[in-house]
């Protein structure tokens, strides 16, 4: 599946490119659409293709319904019962939609879609929405959301995006914001950034209808700008960074140099350095205020220790240059000592992951980012996000009243311009971007859904594989978007009943996986015959 997440306007011009090469029309995409979502729904519940069934299908006034009229006819075809109704006026669907309408109505009736909830009394095992998909502009009527509301039973499958649902943000149009949660989500074309972040619902699944749009249009790699172009962050097995050579020593591997809070608030620190160690820093240094190495040196093994009680300490401890990667702010506190340490920190021009109380010092700063540069990732969770940039966070918190709304990835590419730095924005949809406009999804949702990583202490971790990542030389971006991955995947490992100890603990089988699918790449590529 492509790691791409488009948004509508780019879904578009993938749309418009096929049909103006000539090799398709848009009536036979619509029909690629509704053909494909029944095969989707099928496979889903295998059930259903074995014994036909009752189903209702809801349409819109635009091409979403005229992808609900295919769907309909595919039903018939395959011995179903099909009731249709209509969301506006048929004079007015536009000409693809209109087509489908009439061949539907060749084979039965379109009543308004006010009259739909009268047919939940003949218990449809099956519901589609196809009221709006990617042209949603503005919010559902309070009647329509209500209709739709009826039938939020089991089987209720949306097409393209669950109605009332913004698509380049994920976003439930309106002042309240009240969601309509179907069971399955049917993506033309590509997942797009909508389905990835937001506010739709964790328990719904999303598959994709390839519309074998790459067959109409040569050269689609580049027809987005780097910057204009969003990931769902995958770390594919090939990536040479999580193996080691053979011939390496430690310090071929970088020093994380990860600074603790006082006594009693070591504990996160702690967490950061040993998920830096097991994602293959060299060497990983905690370095402690006097009155907290007791603590640190009792818990602390194969993480060194060194003792530091002010700037000037921290100052003297990056004289040696091998220290190559820092992270400031698990349990840290919030103190002018901790804002000097930052001073140090940032001065000294190494790589810095800002985290926690770091984030929070930097925030109540007159100037915030002027110290800050390309080699700095900050990892806000909402509340420090909202702190670090109060605009931005409002920006995204009002409701979202128009289509395309603000989105999570807007923000942290707004947060990241301004900030001069990576940005890693947390949350069950982990966004980051780069102050050049790169930007990444990784989305713990659907079949990736971990709500056991919402654990004290989780954020501490993702921090140290991030400083890891850094120290073995990993470019900020890519740090940040493969140590999000890493953090759910190593969550996965685990599963349930997880807290935040274990998470690095589990890193070794989840490098362990990538290491054999990788092998298992090799043999495929090393087998092909070539052309
Ligand atoms: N363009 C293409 O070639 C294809 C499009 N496809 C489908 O087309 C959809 C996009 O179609 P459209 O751009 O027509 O958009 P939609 O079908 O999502 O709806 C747009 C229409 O709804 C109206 N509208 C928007 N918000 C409203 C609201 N809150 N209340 C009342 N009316 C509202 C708009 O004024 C417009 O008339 C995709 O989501 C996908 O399902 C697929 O058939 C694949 C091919
Ligand atoms: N519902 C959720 N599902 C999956 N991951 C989540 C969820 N909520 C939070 N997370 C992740 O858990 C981590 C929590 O970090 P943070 O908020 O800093 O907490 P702490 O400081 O206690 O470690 C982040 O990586 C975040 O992306
Ligand atoms: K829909």
């Amino acid at each position: 599946m492509s790691n791409l997440l488009l948004t509508a306007a780019q879904m578009r011009a993938l749309e418009q490119a096929a049909i103006d090469s000539g090799r398709v029309t848009g009536l036979e995409l619509m029909e690629r659409a509704g053909v494909g979502a029944v095969d989707a729904i099928f496979a889903e519940w295998p059930e259903m293709a074995a014994a036909p069934g009752r189903a209702v299908v809801l349409c819109g006034p635009g091409n979403n319904g005229g992808d609900g009229f295919v769907v309909a006819r595919v039903l018939a075809g395959k011995g179903w019962d099909v009731e249709v109704f209509l969301y506006g006026d048929a004079e007015r669907l536009p000409p693809d939609a209109r087509v489908n309408y009439e061949r539907w109505c060749e084979l039965g009736k379109v009543l308004p879609l006010g009259d739909a909830p009268d047919a939940i009394e003949r218990f449809p095992d099956l519901t589609i929405d196809a009221v709006f998909g990617s042209g949603l502009s503005r919010p559902l009527e309070a009647s329509l959301f209500r209709t739709l509301s009826c039938f939020s039973q089991q089987f209720v499958v949306s097409l393209d995006a669950p109605s009332g649902c913004d698509l380049d943000s994920g976003r439930v149009l309106g002042e309240d914001g009240q969601a309509f949660h179907p069971a399955l989500v049917i993506a033309f074309g590509h997942r797009k950034v909508g389905h990835a972040c937001g506010d739709l619902e964790r328990a719904s699944k999303v598959v994709v209808v390839d519309l074998q749009l790459s067959r109409e249009i040569a050269g689609r790699a580049g027809f987005f700008a780097e910057r204009e172009i969003v990931h769902a962050v995958q770390v594919r097995a090939l990536s040479p960074i999580f193996s080691k050579r053979n011939d390496g020593h430690k310090y071929d591997h970088g020093h994380a140099l990860i600074l603790t809070g006082g006594m009693g608030r070591t504990g996160a620190a702690r967490l950061a350095a040993r998920a830096a160690l097991r994602i293959g820093a060299g060497l990983v240094t905690c370095a402690a205020p006097g009155a907290a190495m007791m603590e640190c040196a009792a818990q602390l093994t194969a993480v060194m220790l060194r003792r530091y009680d002010n700037a000037e300490a921290l100052a003297a401890m990056l004289e040696d240059d091998r220290i190559n990667a820092l992270c400031l702010g698990p349990g840290m506190g919030v103190s002018a000592r901790v804002s000097a340490l930052l001073d140090v920190a940032l001065a000294s021009g190494r790589q810095v992951v800002l985290d926690a109380d770091a984030l929070t010092v930097l925030a109540g700063r007159d100037d915030p980012f002027s110290l800050l540069h390309s080699k700095c990732v900050l990892t806000p969770h909402g509340g420090e996000f909202a702190r670090l940039f109060p605009d931005i966070a409002a920006r995204l918190k009002a409701p979202a009243m128009s289509g395309p709304a603000y989105s999570k990835v807007d923000a942290t590419r707004d947060a990241a311009a301004r900030a001069g730095c990576t940005v890693l924005f947390k949350g069950p949809d982990t966004v980051i971007a780069d102050p050049n406009g790169k930007a990444a999804v990784n989305s713990a949702a659907y079949d990736r859904a971990a709500p056991w990583l919402a654990t004290a202490g989780s954020g501490d971790v993702l921090a140290g594989i991030i400083t890891g990542l850094l120290s073995r030389g990993v470019p900020p971006y890519h740090a940040a978007s493969s140590a999000a991955w890493l953090h759910l995947e190593a969550a996965f490992a685990f599963g349930p009943g997880l807290i935040a100890e274990d998470l690095p603990e589990a890193l070794p089988a989840v490098l362990r996986r990538l290491a054999s699918d990788q092998a298992a790449f090799e043999a495929v590529t090393t087998s092909r015959p070539s052309t």
